[in-house]
């Protein structure tokens, strides 16, 4: 038998990087999943600001608007004045569409916290959707000017039935690109068929990468994500960090056929 003392040291810490490298933390229901979601925002805040004075969150769309800004609109003396907040991926509609991601969050979160303006990075929904990713692109180069790619605190993301995160769908060329920090789409499979959306570069860039995934209709996909043996044809199991951390908060419908080691965490639980 070979105790773990025998194996070469880099071994044993690549193990346990690997195994620390994804966490599946599984709720009975998005309400218990809700205010650990709220947790792990407010301490990778704390985190960020004291180490570089400001907290960049990537934001998507989906039902993580509705249960992000009820999380944090409960937390007592939220201050977000050092906050940035962009969007993983967009929609292009105008903002007053209900199909606006930004347009929910404003009414949800925005309108109801202290993060100034110039703080929230939106797209030009006016533009045409090329130039609209081009815009983009520079409003983020403006707000990350030390980094090749931005390097985001947090990015927040969602993953459809078919696999999907961001606006990076399966089987579309989106999902090769490498040099490109956003990119637009004009044939979503999933409509509106125009959006603009972060690379895999930029995502795998972030120093922190949850998604936030519930219901029965995420339970294939998510062991297809999580265990199977299709691995990247899934869009959502190329989120890979280089090397920030990556969590998966899931509840026990989308959890249902997984077959892996998962935690289940108790009332208090910090992420
Ligand atoms: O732009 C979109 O069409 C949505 O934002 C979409 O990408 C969503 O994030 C996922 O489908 C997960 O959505 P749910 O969390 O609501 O299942």
């Amino acid at each position: 038998m070979v105790s773990a003392l025998e194996f070469p040291k880099s071994s044993v810490i690549q193990t346990y990087t690997l195994m620390a490298a994804r966490r599946v933390v599984v709720f009975p229901s998005s309400a218990e999943l809700g205010p650990v979601l709220a947790q792990l925002v407010i301490s990778r805040a704390t985190k960020a600001i004291s180490s570089h004075g400001r907290f960049t969150l990537g934001l998507s769309g989906g039902s993580l608007v509705s249960i992000l800004s009820k999380e944090l609109l409960a937390l007592p003396d939220l201050d977000c004045s050092k906050w940035v907040v962009g969007f993983c991926d967009e929609r292009l509609v105008s903002f007053d569409d209900p199909e606006s991601t930004y347009g929910l969050y404003k009414s949800q979160l925005f309108s109801k916290i202290n993060i100034p303006d110039s703080g929230i990075l939106t797209i030009n929904s006016s533009l045409p959707v090329n130039e609209c990713a081009e815009d983009y692109t520079r409003k983020l180069k403006e707000a990350f000017p030390d980094d090749d790619f931005p390097v985001f605190d947090l990015l927040l993301l969602g993953m459809g039935p078919d696999g999907h995160t961001c606006s990076l769908f399966p089987d579309h060329p989106l999902l090769e690109e490498a040099k490109k920090i956003v990119a637009p789409i004009s044939d979503s499979p999933k409509p509106p068929p125009q959006r603009v959306t972060m690379t895999f570069p930029v995502v795998n860039s972030a120093r922190c990468v949850a998604f936030v995934s519930t219901g029965g209709s995420k339970a294939t996909v998510l062991k297809g994500v999580l265990e199977g043996s299709e691995g990247p044809a899934f869009p959502a199991a190329r989120v890979v960090p280089t090397s920030g951390e990556l969590f998966w908060l899931v509840d026990d419908p989308a959890a249902a056929s997984l077959t892996i080691q998962v935690e289940r965490p108790g009332s208090g639980t910090k992420l």
